[in-house]
């Protein structure tokens, strides 16, 4: 099982807080001596022998620069170095610069047509503003990238793309991944992402004040069956269908269903006739709300796919007032457009970025901020949909998903994802916890479908899904 702590995702001035505190056990030029080493390494196991130009910047991840250019002399590859600027005068930096005795030449355009590979080490962490034309020029002439850390011009921090970039074929980041790994469209430049270990004290990084996390089991726990199981222990799942749009609540409640939910109940008013055409395990309700809310063993109730808004209008409200555990997707979310705070009440809200947008405005180039300012402002925890899907909570905790496929961008996608949520929240996980699981599942579900599956596909794969997650998380 991973543990959290190697799930951690530290933002590059979190890991500026971690290398200070690291300083005093651990000399800063050793680590930079490791995390040299780590890349040449990395470039050897990547590549055939061939000339490389390293390009240093003036700061730590020029540093790592020399170091990886000396280890690779060292091993007899053709190495030069190219200097954006001269490292800071007496600083580890400048200390690997010295032991660099092989070719120095210009930082030019030229020089980086030439090589074979080009290793970008001008910024990693310490970048904090776009880097200028003459650097994008000399980036653009490199036929292949290897970055250090992080490729210069995509922002560690949040994945956002600083200027015009080619892609790099592989990226070499040590110690922990950080969110900019992760976040499209920083991700789709990076190429292979390989995690080095640079020797820095595990109890360091256990101390630093970072809640950002990659979303794997170990980050959660799913709830097991037992030998004394029953459909009320695996919980039950409820959702609201209306008149228009049936498929959505259907595909929302085969998620549920599929996910390992003990019953799913579907309340159809005067569609109930031809909700009862549906699947025979799924159970049909008649009945107005105001009466099904009367049964306190249905807790959780998924509002929003299949609905319209004037449908959400009549049925959300009674659910708060009822104190209802309330996943809120679709309609629900075109409700309360422009008015985010309609839906205050409500455990979880799963927005794709268009949705996102039309309740709290565009989100920029930090998504993740914009999802953990949303999850604070409302009190809910915000499930923000894509291929590189947020989940953040209003206590500022966030986990990004990586587990998933394209394969899942398909209409009907999500309403499924709403199901498997509210089969986890109805299992007895907390919001937190139910959401992140939810959409690695629904991820795992996605990657095990084969190709161009639709909707209706993924639910044969959920079970085994939810096991992957129990079994990976032990
Ligand atoms: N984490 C770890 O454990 C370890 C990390 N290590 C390595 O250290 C790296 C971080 O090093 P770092 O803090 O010196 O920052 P780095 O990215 O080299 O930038 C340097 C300076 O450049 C400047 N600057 C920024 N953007 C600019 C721009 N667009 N255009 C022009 N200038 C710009 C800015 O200075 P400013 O001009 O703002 O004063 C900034 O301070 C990290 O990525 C990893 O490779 C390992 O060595 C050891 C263990
Ligand atoms: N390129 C992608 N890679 C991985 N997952 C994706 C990708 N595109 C979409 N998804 C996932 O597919 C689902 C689509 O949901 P949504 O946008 O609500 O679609 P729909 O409304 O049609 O059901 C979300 O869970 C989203 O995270
Ligand atoms: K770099």
């Amino acid at each position: 099982m991973m543990h959290q702590r190697q799930l951690l995702l530290p933002s590059p001035s979190e890991c500026g807080e971690l290398d200070k505190r690291a300083a005093s056990i651990v000399p800063v030029s050793r680590l930079m001596e490791n995390a040299g080493r780590a890349v040449a390494r990395a470039v050897r196991q990547h590549a055939a022998p061939c000339r490389v130009l390293v390009l240093c910047g003036p700061g730590n991840n020029g540093g790592d620069g020399y170091v990886a250019a000396r280890h690779l002399m060292q091993a007899g590859w053709s190495v030069t170095v190219a200097a954006l600027a001269p490292p800071r005068a007496g600083g580890p930096a400048a200390e690997a610069a010295e032991k660099w005795t092989g070719p120095v030449v210009p930082f030019s355009a030229s020089e980086a047509g030439r090589a074979d590979i080009v290793i970008d080490a001008v910024f990693g962490a310490g970048q904090n503003r776009p880097p200028s034309a003459q650097i994008v020029t000399v980036l653009a002439a490199a036929r292949r990238i290897i970055a250090v850390d992080m490729l210069t011009g995509v922002d560690g921090a949040t994945g956002a793309l600083l200027c015009d970039l080619p892609a790099a074929e592989m990226t070499v980041t040590f110690v922990r991944l950080k969110p900019g790994h992760l976040l499209y469209p920083g991700r789709q430049y990076l190429g292979e992402v390989i995690c080095a270990d640079i020797g820095m004290p595990e109890a360091l990084i256990a101390e630093i004040s970072c809640l950002t996390w990659r979303n794997e089991p170990g980050l959660w726990r799913v709830p097991e069956m037992t030998a004394e199981s029953h459909k009320y222990t695996r919980g039950v799942v409820s959702l609201c269908a209306g008149a228009s749009m049936p498929g959505a609540a259907r595909l929302s409640a085969a998620g549920a269903r599929a996910s390992g939910a003990g019953l799913v109940r579907i309340s159809a008013g005067a569609q109930a006739a031809a909700f009862r055409l549906g699947p025979p395990g799924l159970i049909v309700d008649a009945e107005p709300l105001s009466e099904l809310l009367e049964d306190e063993r249905r807790k959780v109730w998924i509002c929003g796919p299949g609905l319209t808004t004037d449908e959400v209008g009549e049925v959300l409200p009674m659910l708060l007032d009822a104190a209802r555990t309330v996943v809120a997707d679709a309609g629900a979310l075109g409700w309360a457009a422009g008015k985010p705070e309609k839906l205050k009440g409500v455990a979880a809200i799963t927005p794709h970025l268009g949705e996102f947008t039309r309740l709290f405005g565009k989100p920029g180039s930090d998504r993740l901020g914009a999802a953990r300012e949303a999850a604070h402002l409302l009190g809910t925890v915000v499930v923000l949909k894509g291929p590189d899907t947020i989940v953040a909570a209003p206590d500022g905790r966030a986990a990004i998903n990586a587990h998933a496929s394209p394969a899942l961008a398909t209409a009907g996608s999500g309403d499924t994802l709403s199901g498997v949520i509210g089969t986890m929240l109805a299992a007895g996980m907390t919001t937190w916890d139910g959401c992140c699981a939810g959409v690695w599942i629904h991820g795992e579900a996605g990657l095990r479908s084969g190709a161009w599956p639709i909707a209706e596909n993924f639910d044969q794969h959920l079970g085994a899904a939810r096991d992957a997650a129990i079994q990976l998380g032990k």
